[in-house]
């Protein structure tokens, strides 16, 4: 399966075309609005998400609520854009209008894509920049992923993200019975946590950072339940669906770094405290005594949870701004301020479920393909008895 994505954030609409998904499968506006709700939850957002209230339009793909195997084309649209139509206008402006009008902005800010963009488009106008490396766009991407989750789950594959740390603040592991139990505990909370001492403490320490013009960052897990063993390939470095899922974590706005199972602490102890030991047995098949290694072996999945985390950095746009330099001068100033989140951390969460999903999804297709989602689920069965018994 593929997928692009289009529009700006003050643009008239987001957009995504999904390509390659089965036919057949159950699929409602439903499904993508409880996810695209998710996602604009979250203590320390900015007013946008107030203004927002994100529902797709399916505008091909699905007849009686049904994949054709058809193109999926999703629409979300930017209810803000009735307040932008002319700084963000399509046509031509007249040559007597001013640069006010465009809303020019030439004080880049530090951490953002505004100088770097500017400089590779061509851009002097750094808005036509940040108007499409705004996380506005992961909108999109969860609608995709929620396509990808109703798959999973459909197959029989949950997944659940979480946050686990926010501003040096570090909640405690969860210790849950079943994957229902994460999901719905985090669910609840506003800073997506499912330790509540940790819960008051991060948003606290959010209230702190946005009074002092200031912003912070956090970590955010990924935890999947129900792959079947050996999805993904050893035999070459793009076909390892550890790596593709690496990529689409450090793909999500401001998320700098990720880790499996143990991850970064696997430096620091021996194989014996690292590697998970085999069992058999003749419910369950292959399993492993614990899960350090995060659900990867090789490249592919183990059949054991896959348990994934990102660090996101904090937000760039600080309202107390970095020094800049404005490029029509070269003098210093200081940064332009852009209406921002002061932590977005919690809706980052709900962003990595979904690229995790998406690969996951694209994965399970591309290897079990099938162009009818009736003849995927006896094939995934089959995949999970012939794994169970070898
Ligand atoms: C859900 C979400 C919301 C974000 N909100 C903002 C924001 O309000 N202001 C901002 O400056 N950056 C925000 N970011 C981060 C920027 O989009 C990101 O830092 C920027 O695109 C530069 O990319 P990089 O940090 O990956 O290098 C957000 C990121 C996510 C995932
Ligand atoms: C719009 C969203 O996030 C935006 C991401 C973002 C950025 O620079 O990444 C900047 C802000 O945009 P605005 O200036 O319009 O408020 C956020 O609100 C969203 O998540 O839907």
């Amino acid at each position: 399966m593929r997928y692009l994505t289009a529009g700006e954030s003050h643009g008239p609409q987001l957009t995504t075309i999904i390509e390659g998904l089965p036919a057949g499968m159950p699929l409602t506006s439903e499904d993508i609005n409880y996810e695209l709700a998710r996602r604009q939850k979250g203590h320390g957002r900015g007013r946008r998400m107030q203004i927002e209230k994100d529902t797709v339009k399916i505008a091909g793909g699905v007849r009686h609520g049904h994949t054709l195997g058809s193109p999926l084309a999703l629409v979300v649209e930017n209810n803000d854009w009735k307040h932008w139509t002319k700084i963000m206008g399509i046509e031509p402006l007249e040559e007597n209008e001013a640069d006010e009008v465009k809303r020019k902005v030439t004080r880049p800010r530090p951490g953002h894509a505004d100088l770097v963009g500017g400089i590779k488009y061509g851009h002097r106008d750094m808005r036509n920049v940040l108007e499409r490396s705004s996380a506005r766009e992961t909108t999109v991407r969860v609608a995709a992923g929620a396509v990808a989750k109703k798959l999973l789950s459909l197959l029989g594959i949950e997944v659940a993200g979480h946050v686990l740390e926010i501003g040096g603040i570090k909640a405690n592991p969860p210790i849950y019975q079943n994957i229902k139990e994460l999901q719905q505990k985090t669910e609840n909370s506003p800073v997506r946590v499912f330790d509540e001492t940790a819960e008051k403490q991060m948003m606290e320490a959010i209230d702190l950072a946005k009074k002092n013009g200031d912003s912070i960052g956090g970590i955010v897990e990924v935890i999947v339940e129900g792959m079947p063993a050996g999805v993904g390939s050893y035999v070459h470095y793009d076909r390892k669906l550890d790596a593709k899922i690496a990529r689409a974590i450090v793909s999500i706005n401001a998320f700098k770094g990720v880790e499996f199972g143990l991850g970064f602490e696997m430096a620091r102890i021996p194989g014996s405290q690292v590697h998970d030991e085999i069992v058999w047995d003749k419910e369950d098949g292959y399993t492993r005594r614990t899960n350090r290694l995060g659900g990867f072996e090789g490249g592919m999945s183990t059949g054991m949870p896959i348990v994934v985390r990102g660090v996101m950095k904090p937000i760039p746009t600080l309202y107390k701004p970095l020094q800049s330099v404005d490029i029509e001068t070269k003098e210093p100033f200081t940064a332009s301020i852009e209406r921002s989140d002061s932590c977005a951390v919690p809706a980052a969460s709900v962003v990595a479920e979904a690229v995790v999903a998406w690969e996951l999804a694209s994965a399970i297709t591309e290897q079990f393909s099938s162009d009818r989602f009736d003849e995927l689920e006896k094939i995934i069965a089959e995949q999970r008895e012939y794994a169970r018994k070898f």
